[in-house]
C-alpha cells in the first residue's frame, strides 16, 4: 500500500490564455489530495468520499462497464471516473505492467471543479501512488508530464501543463507552452481565497474562450493581453511590490471576464475583497464558479469576504513548497 499526495493551486496570473501558448504563473498551496493504491489481483476498484454527486457518495468499479449507481448525467461520471482511470493507465504504461489491478482511495482538503486545482492533485497523486505500488519511482517531471496528457484527454484536448506541473512541483512555477520552470526565490504571497460554494466545468469554460477567440479578433488579442499582464507582472515577482502585483491581478480579472469565465458571485467576492483594500483579486482557475484569490497581508479582506453573501468559505492559503510526496 502507498499513499501519495500532491497540493492544488491557485493562479497568480494567466490561466486561460495559458491554453494558447501564453506564460501563466500558478503557485502551489497548502491544501491536498491524497491517493492510497493498492494492488489487487485485477480491475480497479475507486473509493473517493468527496466525490458527491446529487448528494451520492460514489463507490465504483473502473473497468469501463459497470457505472456508479446513482442517477445522474453520463458526463458528470465520465469526467469524474475519467481522472482515475486515465491517470492508472500511465501509471501502468510506466510501470510496464498493463495488467496491474489496484484499490484506489482518494480523499482531499480542495474544493471540487472551483479554481484551485483538485483535478491536477488527483491524477499527480493517483500516478505517484500507483507506480509506487509496483516499485517505480518516477521523478516529478515525468509525473507531471504523464498528468498533462490525463489533463489533456479528459478536458477533450484542451489543457495547458500548468496545472499539473505546478502540483507535481510545488511552489511557484511559470508555465509557456512545453516550457515548464519552478520560480525560485519567491516568498510566501499573502493569498486569501474566497469560495462560493459553487464550481465550474473547466473542459465547457476552456471550450468557450476557444470559441470566442475563433470568432473574434478582439478575443484574441484579449487572450494575448492576459500574456501581457503576466509578463509585467514578471519584473515584480519576488520584490515586495503588492502594488503592482494586485493592479495587475485585477486586469487579469477584467480580461477574464470579458472571456465570460467569471460570474456574479466572483466578480461580488472580488469586490468585497478590493473594497476591503487588497491589493487585488481576481477569479482563479477555469472560472464559471469557485474561488477568487486576492492580495492581502492584513486580515480585513478576509473578513469583508466573511460577510459577503454567496461567500461560503474563506481561507488564507499558504505557498507549499512542497509537489507530490509520499505520505
Ligand atoms: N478528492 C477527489 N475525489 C474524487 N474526485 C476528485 C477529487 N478531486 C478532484 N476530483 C475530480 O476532479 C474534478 C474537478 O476537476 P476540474 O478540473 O473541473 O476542477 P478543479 O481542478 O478543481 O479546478 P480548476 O481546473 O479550475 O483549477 C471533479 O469533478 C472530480 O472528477
Ligand atoms: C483554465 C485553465 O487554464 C486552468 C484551469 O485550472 C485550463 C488549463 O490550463 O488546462
Ligand atoms: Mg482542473
Amino acid at each position: 500500500m502507498v499513499t501519495a499526495s500532491a497540493p492544488g493551486k491557485v493562479y497568480l496570473f494567466g490561466e486561460h490564455a495559458v491554453v494558447y501558448g501564453e506564460p501563466a504563473v500558478p503557485c502551489a498551496i497548502e491544501r491536498r489530495v491524497r491517493v492510497t493504491a493498492t494492488e489487487i489481483d485485477e480491475g480497479l476498484r475507486i473509493h473517493a468520499n468527496d466525490l458527491q454527486l446529487d448528494g451520492f457518495t460514489v463507490e465504483y468499479t473502473g473497468d469501463g462497464e459497470s457505472r456508479p449507481d446513482v442517477d445522474v448525467a453520463e458526463p458528470l461520471v465520465e469526467a469524474g471516473m475519467g481522472y482515475v482511470n486515465e491517470a492508472i493507465a500511465q501509471a501502468r504504461d510506466a510501470a510496464d505492467a498493463p495488467d496491474a489491478g489496484f484499490e484506489i482511495f482518494v480523499e482531499g482538503d480542495i474544493p471540487l471543479g472551483a479554481g484551485l486545482g483538485s483535478s491536477a492533485a488527483l491524477v499527480v497523486a493517483a500516478i505517484d501512488a500507483a507506480t509506487g505500488e509496483l516499485g517505480v519511482d518516477l521523478a516529478a517531471e515525468e509525473i507531471a508530464d504523464r498528468a498533462y496528457q490525463v489533463e489533456h484527454a479528459v478536458q477533450d484536448g484542451q489543457a495547458s501543463r500548468a496545472d499539473t506541473f505546478c502540483s507535481a512541483m510545488g511552489g511557484a512555477v511559470r508555465v509557456e507552452g512545453d516550457d515548464c520552470r519552478r520560480l525560485e526565490g519567491i516568498d510566501n504571497l499573502p493569498f486569501v481565497i474566497g469560495y462560493d460554494g459553487g464550481a465550474g466545468d473547466t473542459g465547457a469554460l476552456v471550450a468557450g474562450v476557444r470559441d470566442l477567440r475563433d470568432e473574434y479578433g478582439f478575443a484574441a488579442d484579449t487572450v494575448d493581453a492576459i500574456g501581457d499582464v503576466v509578463r509585467e507582472g514578471e519584473s515584480v515577482l519576488g520584490t515586495d511590490d503588492y502594488e503592482t502585483l494586485g493592479e495587475l491581478m485585477d486586469f487579469n480579472h477584467g480580461l477574464l471576464s470579458a472571456l465570460g469565465v467569471s460570474s456574479r458571485s466572483l466578480d461580488s467576492m472580488v469586490w468585497a475583497a478590493r473594497d476591503a483594500d487588497a491589493h487585488g483579486a481576481k477569479l482563479t482557475g477555469a472560472g464559471g464558479g469557485g474561488c477568487i484569490v486576492a492580495l492581502d497581508e492584513t486580515d480585513d479582506a478576509l473578513t469583508a469576504l466573511k460577510y459577503t453573501p454567496g461567500c461560503e468559505d474563506v481561507f488564507r492559503a499558504e505557498l507549499d513548497t512542497d509537489g507530490v510526496r509520499r505520505e
